[in-house]
């Protein structure tokens, strides 16, 4: 997805909020905006997920699905939880089944099932948050925008955030996240986008660490999980290939045939013994 030469105000003579802003995000590309209140992060977001048009300039390339989670989910409508998010999965295209099996499997997994039947203006800011996490996630979103997701959430549900944000780069998404918490320290490998006076500058990844390879291995099964959690904690992957040398459980069955070293693809993990995942630790990370 590309911001080319943004610019947005919300009144004919208002100042602009937004500058000429100019960039790009890339498919497995996270992005944290960074700034002061008020500055304009919530502005970049919306015109980013197509919620707001830019008064001047266009946005090209956005994936066809976009999950939005507003800073405050829109709590005021007369519906029970599993109502809005049935129709919230119709809307993102699922039919049949499916509708039932998305608004199930993350209600159980934001912890909203028993909230099933209660209405949203009942709900706790919290736990309407949850809901707004939910209806973006119902089917797996190209570009995942969050506006501060770590407000109001209790601390189970924090954890989870780089869960579902690591699942959407794992498929190949881009995540854009607004934080004035500092929570973003838990996704070390975002890009960092400052905006200020109407501009977008990238804060350049510190360059002055040593850099270490460390690599590790597991079964071949678990080669795509691993990756997706390696990612979300800020770790690049290099290299995924397969390696029947390393020490190997006598009772796992025989594999089909295994592929050379470097054949391998972190989405590409199928049909070996066992596979090396080398790794490197991101820019600036503790070490
Ligand atoms: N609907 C609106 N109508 C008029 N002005 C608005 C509107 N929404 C935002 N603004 C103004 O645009 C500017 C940028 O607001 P925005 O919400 O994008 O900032 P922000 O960086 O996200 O702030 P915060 O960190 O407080 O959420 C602010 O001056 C704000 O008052």
């Amino acid at each position: 997805m590309r911001l080319e030469d943004v610019w947005v105000r919300y009144h004919r003579q208002g100042p602009w909020v937004l500058r000429g802003v100019d960039v790009r995000l890339g498919p497995g590309e996270v992005a944290v905006v960074l700034g002061r209140n008020g500055v304009g992060k919530s502005t970049l977001l919306q015109v980013a997920a197509g919620v707001l048009r830019p008064g001047r300039g266009r946005v090209t390339d956005r994936p066809a699905r976009v999950g939005w989670v507003p800073e405050r989910f829109p709590a005021d409508q007369p519906f029970t939880v599993a109502r809005y998010l049935t129709g919230m999965a119709r809307v993102a295209g699922l039919r049949g089944a499916a509708v039932d099996e998305a608004v199930t499997s993350w209600t159980d997994r934001l912890g909203l099932a028993a909230f099933r039947s209660v209405r949203l203006p009942e709900l706790s800011k919290g736990t309407a948050q949850k809901v707004g996490l939910a209806q973006a996630m119902l089917r797996l979103p190209g570009l995942l925008v969050l506006d501060e997701p770590w407000e109001g959430l209790d601390a189970a549900t924090r954890e989870l955030v780089p869960e579902l944000i690591a699942e959407v780069l794992a498929a190949d998404g881009a995540v854009l996240v607004s934080d004035h918490r500092g929570e973003t320290v838990r996704l070390p490998a975002a890009r960092r986008w400052s905006v200020a006076d109407g501009s977008l500058t990238e804060e350049a990844p510190s360059a002055d660490e040593a850099i270490a390879v460390v690599e590790v291995a597991v079964p071949a099964a678990r080669v795509a999980g691993t990756v997706a959690r390696l990612r979300a904690e800020g770790h690049q992957i290099l290299r995924v290939r397969a390696d029947t040398s390393i020490g190997t459980p006598p009772a796992r069955p025989a594999a089909g045939p295994v592929r050379p070293a470097g054949d391998l693809t972190p989405e590409q993990p199928a049909g070996v013994e066992g596979a090396d995942v080398v790794v490197e630790p991101a820019a600036g990370e503790a070490r």
